[in-house]
């Protein structure tokens, strides 16, 4: 089913997902109380142990409101959250703990993806190492002049898949069929969505599928999202021929991603790396 899913919608809701609502909970309350604090202790968050830049807000490459994200965001690499676990906060060892367990979950989802594709092998576990994988915890602010400014702008993700647990407000959309369509929120549920590196490792078959997220006039939303990520040498070639992509490395994908964005002010991705048909 979940193969299916992937195949057809890219994105896919479970609720059996066998983490704790303990864990979920825990992690939102304290990443709620991270983003209360003043801007200049989030800029320069010292107690934290972060590498600089980890947090992030609005969009530095918007020339118009129309290419605003109206949020702020940590992107905290895993071993970002080992590291600081020589000067334990409540904030790092939640985080530690919502990571392990996320990333096991991402991890069963990909072998089960890969075995789908007919691939029995420890491909993923391999190449998705603590270091390159990344926890994003996500704030959108109450926006007074919602809907003209989205609280993400559309975007597909680059990794292989994504883990995302969303509050109660709901906002995020997804493309189905050339419409935007809303995903209903479940704190309970989490979301799966496939990235470009796994369309790419599956031929096309499993979709990488661009989403938003809208604002919301009078309140505001959090989540959290885990993303699975390759070593930037790793190759990332299709698993079966003839192959619809060139291969290439997830550091050549990225510089090519970071090269459109500030070309085109936005992201071209997967389609730069189709085979030339000629
Ligand atoms: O907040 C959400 O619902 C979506 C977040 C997202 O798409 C991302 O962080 O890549
Ligand atoms: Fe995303």
């Amino acid at each position: 089913m979940i193969a299916q899913a992937s195949q057809e919608w890219g994105f896919f809701q479970v609720v059996n997902h066998g983490i704790s609502q303990d864990v979920l909970l825990k992690m939102r309350k304290e990443q709620m109380k991270l983003f209360k604090k003043p801007f200049h202790e989030k800029m320069n968050d010292k107690q934290l142990n972060l590498s600089a830049g980890s947090y992030r807000w609005g969009t530095p490459s918007a020339t118009c409101l129309q290419q605003l994200s109206w949020s702020e965001a940590f992107h905290v690499p895993l071993t970002d959250i080992s590291n600081s676990i020589h000067h334990p906060t409540t904030l790092s060892s939640t985080m530690e703990h919502f990571a392990t367990t996320v990333s096991e979950l991402a991890h069963n989802l990909a072998r089960i993806l890969s075995e789908r594709m007919g691939y029995k092998s420890k491909y993923f576990r391999e190449i998705c190492l603590p270091h390159t994988c990344y926890v994003r915890m996500n704030r959108y602010p109450a926006c007074p002049i919602s809907p003209q400014v989205f609280g993400l702008m559309p975007h597909t993700d680059s990794d292989f898949l994504t883990i995302l647990h969303q509050d109660e407000i709901g906002g995020l959309q997804l493309v189905r069929d050339g419409k935007w369509i809303s995903v209903k929120p479940n704190p309970e549920a989490l979301i799966i969505n496939i990235g470009d590196l796994f369309q790419a490792w599956s031929n096309g078959v499993y979709k990488s599928v661009e989403h938003r997220v809208v604002t919301n006039k009078a309140k505001e939303r959090f989540s959290t999202a885990f993303f699975l990520c390759p070593s930037y040498d790793t190759e990332i070639r299709s698993c079966f021929e003839p192959s619809v992509y060139k291969r290439f490395t997830f550091r050549e994908f990225r510089q090519q991603v970071q090269e459109d964005v500030k070309k085109y002010g936005y992201k071209v991705g997967l389609p730069r790396f189709l085979m030339s048909t000629h």
